[in-house]
């Protein structure tokens, strides 16, 4: 398959936008523009901020924005008291039962001075609670955490994003050098060279080959591919009940990982054949994984680079679970037009991932995996109706969202080829 550089279909309108006729949008803004800039000259005016904080009916707004924003400005500080929670494995050994702070202090080797400073930051968070007697306990946040042992081994990994983000304006002006993350993730590379149209020529194909991801080596992937093993956990059955896989015949994972997915997939749907398709060391590592699974009799792995190699054909179903939005549009078009082709006439697509706006979660997108898969160097998070137009430009049709337990972690769109 030669990698295509298509360019990427026209974005689509905000859905809210969408009833709006030019003319009208253009008086909205208007007026929009002139009352934000007069409300805005209000609250950037500190005697106005000392008066709202003050008066009964603005006093509770004024507030809860006074915080938001301090919140904004301590993120990093309680991401890392998290950190240091998950580092010091406190969650786990709480777990067990309520503890003194000396008695941590001891177990963790801190100073007990420097132990109270962490189990006070960690139940103004809510990681934790003080119990009367003066020991610490879980709290609901902390519990949460030890059920998602995925989060946990994300948690660590943000030690390589944090760096990447240490000087943001360098990395949005795309002067930040090789970033942490770009190693973390070696495939980006590939797929960033697809989207300038360096993958795809023969001579490139060898060259690009031997440094990327066909070439990648067991090392490069293994932190990676156990990484979204673990993690696969916190999506796996969300996706599971929102689509009945039942009634498919055969099912190609396209990006499958180390086959956590397919094994999910497996115990919900006893008749599926499986099948993997990922770059040569991880589709390897996804056969032992399997096999130890005691699927093997159920499952063909595939080793390639969906750049540059065919999909195997047979399977009626096929899914991208949290693929998509590695990839610029360039290479994400073209990727969904071979599967399009790889898939027979009503054959369905199936894409999970997190995806931009949605409702109650608009930072995950957009300020998270925005930033994130900046610094990865390949992709973005997509809106809804950004991937409908890309699957309905690679040729599927009735493509329709299915409704997800926990959209903020993962959302799920349908396509069918005509
Ligand atoms: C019991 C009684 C009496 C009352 C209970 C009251 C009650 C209902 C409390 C609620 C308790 C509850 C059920 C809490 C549940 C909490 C859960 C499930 C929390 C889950 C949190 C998940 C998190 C924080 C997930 C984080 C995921 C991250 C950071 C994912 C990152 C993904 C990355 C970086 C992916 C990379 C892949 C790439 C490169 C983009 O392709
Ligand atoms: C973010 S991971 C998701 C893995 C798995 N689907 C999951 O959700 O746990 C993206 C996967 O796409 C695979 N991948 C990236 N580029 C690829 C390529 N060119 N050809 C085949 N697989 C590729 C990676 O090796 C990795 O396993």
């Amino acid at each position: 398959m030669e990698a295509g550089v298509a360019p990427a279909p026209p974005l689509p309108p905000g859905r809210g936008a969408r009833w709006l006729v030019p003319w009208r949008a253009r008086w909205l803004t208007r007026w929009l523009t002139r009352w934000l800039s007069w409300r805005n000259a209000r609250i950037a005016s500190p005697a106005f901020q000392r008066w709202a904080a003050g008066f009964p009916l603005t006093r509770r707004v004024a507030r809860s924005e006074t915080r938001a924003l301090f919140d904004l400005c301590a993120g990093f500080v309680y991401a890392q008291v998290l950190f240091a929670c998950v580092q010091l494995d406190l969650f786990r050994i709480l777990a067990a039962g309520p503890q003194g702070g000396d008695a941590l202090a001891r177990r963790l080797a801190l100073p007990p001075e420097r132990m109270l400073v962490l189990l006070r930051a960690a139940v103004s968070l809510k990681l934790l609670r003080a119990l009367p007697d003066g020991r610490f306990a879980l709290a609901d946040l902390g519990a949460a955490l030890l059920g998602n042992p995925g989060v946990a081994r994300m948690i660590e990994h943000h030690a390589l994003l944090y760096a990447d983000l240490a000087d943001p304006v360098a990395l949005l002006r795309g002067r930040g050098g090789t970033t942490q993350l770009a190693g973390y993730w070696p495939y980006a590379a590939e797929s960033a060279g697809a989207a300038d149209g360096s993958a795809g020529t023969a001579a490139e194909s060898a060259e690009s080959a031997a440094s990327h991801g066909t070439a990648l080596r067991p090392e490069a992937v293994a932190p990676y591919g156990g990484l979204m093993a673990a993690s696969q956990a916190l999506i796996a059955e969300d996706v599971l009940e929102a689509y009945p896989f039942r009634r498919h015949r055969a099912l190609l994972d396209v990006g499958g990982g180390e086959g956590a997915f397919l094994t999910a997939v497996a115990s919900r749907a006893p008749g599926l054949r499986l099948g993997l398709f990922d770059l040569p060391a991880v589709a390897a590592r996804a056969a032992l994984r399997l096999e130890e699974a005691g699927l093997g009799h159920r499952a063909a792995c595939h080793g390639g680079s969906f750049h540059r190699d065919p999909l195997p054909r047979g399977a009626d179903l096929a899914t991208l679970v949290r693929v998509l939005h590695d990839h610029d549009d360039g290479p994400a078009l073209a990727l969904l037009r071979a599967i399009h082709d790889a898939l027979p006439p009503g054959g369905t697509l199936l894409v999970a991932e997190p995806m931009a706006g949605t409702p109650g979660a608009e930072p995950v997108g957009d300020a998270y995996f925005g930033l994130y898969l900046l610094a990865m160097g390949s992709g973005r998070p997509r809106r809804a109706d950004e991937i409908r137009a890309l699957l309905t430009a690679a040729g599927f049709d009735r493509i329709a969202e299915r409704r997800t337990r926990r959209p903020l972690l993962v959302r799920l769109i349908r396509a069918r080829r005509p």
